[in-house]
């Protein structure tokens, strides 16, 4: 049994009952229960679907202006969605080299639909001008009328999938790319990361005349290449990346057709490159399923600290710059375990890979003796579930049904109604599970909520013990990085250790991989990962984050 392991004193199945030696230094103990106050609502009722189609070929002023600003009565109200999981990130496009770019842009999107539901957005440049189209939702929704994709000519363009870590994420102005004029031009910007000196840059632009238009920490890079007297525009961009702290996968559109794809210098977020097979057209993409969709073949990730320049008036000629001195790379690993599609390859590994081993490590570390059945919690629990079963050699079933039609976020008030949630999403199999000792393999456990509902459903259904296994360590600190994860003393595995968590979530074992094991997978690579959320390193320190958090709260 691993060291975060832990087995009820009643478990019949061979389990000891384990004193608790978690590894993981705890820094709040707040042993209450659990607090639930949401409103039952599917996810995409609460944000209501805006939209905004713009233009920007107007005179320009000196300073950066957010083209969103133009529509300041298009803003709705913020409604908190789902807090209870770790919320996706968003998901960056950029094609360059495509009469059809927009359309491409918006496949690539879809394909990148799991890493930002809450608004979506497409830019294009055209005859010297930038145009764009923007909305809350889901990109089906923002790009439902065909006219919407029509009005975006031009053989480049960029796009963005958003789920929100500052500014509020019913905002239709922190919808992404946002477009600006400055004195050189106009630009227009995707990211996905977060920006962790945000606020302390954009008091400094404020008091130097800089005026915000979103709540988006994504405005200010916009604002430094604007007050950057360097010149050519990379310049600019080099400039306005060094005075940045944290995750930064951007992709720049400038109106006169060139592209940039830039990493932050520790590469916290993913970012691909690829060439589509039809016309040579370059793309840019968060995950290589997005690739895959537009039919681009691999090339490479943007590196970490790199600078890549696609000119579109010069044979989509490639350039690229070192943006920083090299730092070591701190790739998220939540994007293996959790976050990315199990068909990308990101940070040069094959993602289902990744949660296979892992789930075959905990079959080593926290096998259940005499267990009947391995089912996976779907949808990102699949694989680990699958390494799970090879590796125990305990029969692996869909013991749980999930419905395509209900998304990944749920609001509910009560426990009868967040009990109705889980059940509208997942649908147990009684003939798999009756009478059965059941193995529940997660990827993660956030808040506790979807584990003890899910232990309910199956013994419910008539399962005899239900031993859940998580494959991947406690998590015990947010993350500042582009994962919007609750406040720290909201995550689950800070207020109680192991035993109070099996307890909580009612079932009959409970085990995490540990995060030796996990450092252990990553081999040499293992330095190269970010591991804050586990193990509270953090390679940024989260200063000012710290003191928002607690000043919001
Ligand atoms: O402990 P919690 O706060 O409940 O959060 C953890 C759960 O949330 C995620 O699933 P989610 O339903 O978001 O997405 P999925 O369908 O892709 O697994 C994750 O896979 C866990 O199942
Ligand atoms: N998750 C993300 O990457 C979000 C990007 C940006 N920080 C925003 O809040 O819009
Ligand atoms: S803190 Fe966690 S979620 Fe955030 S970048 Fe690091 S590993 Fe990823
Ligand atoms: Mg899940």
């Amino acid at each position: 049994m691993s060291a975060t392991t832990v087995a009820a004193a009643s478990a019949s199945n061979g389990t000891t009952t384990a004193t608790l030696s978690l590894h993981h230094r705890r820094r709040h103990h707040h042993h209450q229960p659990l607090s639930f106050s949401q409103s039952f609502l599917p996810s995409k009722t609460p944000l209501k679907p805006s939209s905004q189609l713009k233009s920007l070929s107007t005179p320009t002023p000196r300073i950066a202006r957010i083209s969103s600003s133009y529509y300041p009565h298009e803003e709705v109200a913020s409604i908190d969605i789902d807090d209870d999981k770790p919320r996706e990130e968003c998901g960056v496009v950029g094609i360059i080299g495509d009469p059809d770019s927009s359309r491409i842009a918006c496949l690539a999107l879809h394909a990148l639909q799991h890493r930002g539901q809450e608004g979506a957005g497409i830019a294009s440049s055209h005859s010297g001008r930038l145009l764009s189209h923007t909305g809350l939702g889901l990109v089906s929704e923002v790009f439902r009328d065909p006219a919407s994709i029509a009005s975006l000519p031009g053989s480049s363009s960029i796009g963005h999938v958003r789920y929100s870590t500052a500014g509020a994420a019913s905002s239709l102005l922190n919808v992404q790319p946002f477009t600006a004029g400055y004195r050189f031009g106009h630009l227009a910007v995707a990211h996905n990361g977060n920006i962790v000196n945000y606020s302390s840059l954009r008091s400094r632009l404020e008091s130097s005349g800089s005026i915000f238009n979103t709540s988006s920490d994504t405005e200010v890079v916009l604002h430094l290449i604007a007050h950057s007297k360097s010149r050519p525009f990379v310049a600019r961009l080099v400039d306005a990346c060094q005075s940045l702290h944290g995750a930064y996968s951007f992709v720049f559109l400038t109106h006169d057709n060139k592209m940039f794809a830039v990493r932050d210098p520790h590469g916290f977020r993913p970012l691909v490159m690829g060439r589509r097979r039809t016309n040579s057209a370059i793309v840019f993409a968060s995950e290589t399923c997005a690739l895959d969709l537009v039919d681009a073949e691999y090339i490479r990730e943007v590196n970490p600290g790199e600078i890549v320049e696609v000119d579109g008036n010069n044979d989509n000629s490639i350039s690229t710059l070192c943006l920083m001195p090299q730092r070591q790379r701190k790739a998220c690993i939540f994007e293996h375990i959790y976050f990315a599609l199990p068909n990308s390859i990101v940070f040069g590994r094959a993602v289902h890979s990744s949660r296979e081993a892992f789930g075959e490590t905990l079959a080593s570390e926290s096998p259940v003796l005499n267990a009947d059945v391995v089912i996976p919690v779907p949808d990102s629990g699949f694989f680990a579930a699958l390494g799970y079963a090879k590796r125990s050699g305990v029969p692996f079933q869909q013991g749980l049904i999930r419905s395509h039609y209900v998304t990944r976020t749920f609001i509910q008030p009560s426990q009868e109604l967040r009990d109705l949630a889980v059940k509208l999403k997942l649908a147990p199999v009684q003939g798999i599970l009756k009478d059965k000792i059941v193995v529940v393999v997660d990827d993660s456990i956030v808040r506790g909520t979807t584990s003890s509902k899910i232990v309910r459903l199956i013994k419910n259904a008539g399962a005899k013990e239900v031993h859940m296994r998580i494959a991947c360590p406690p998590i015990v600190g947010s993350c500042y990085y582009g994962v919007d994860t609750p406040r720290t003393e909201e995550l689950i595995s800070n207020r109680m250790d192991v035993e109070g968590l099996r307890k909580e979530i009612g079932c009959d074992s409970l085990s995490f991989l540990s995060l030796e094991s996990l450092r252990r997978l990553l081999g040499d690579e293992a330095p190269t990962f970010c591991d804050a959320c586990f193990s509270n390193n953090y390679p940024v320190p989260p200063i000012e984050n710290e003191v928002e958090r607690a000043a919001a709260v």
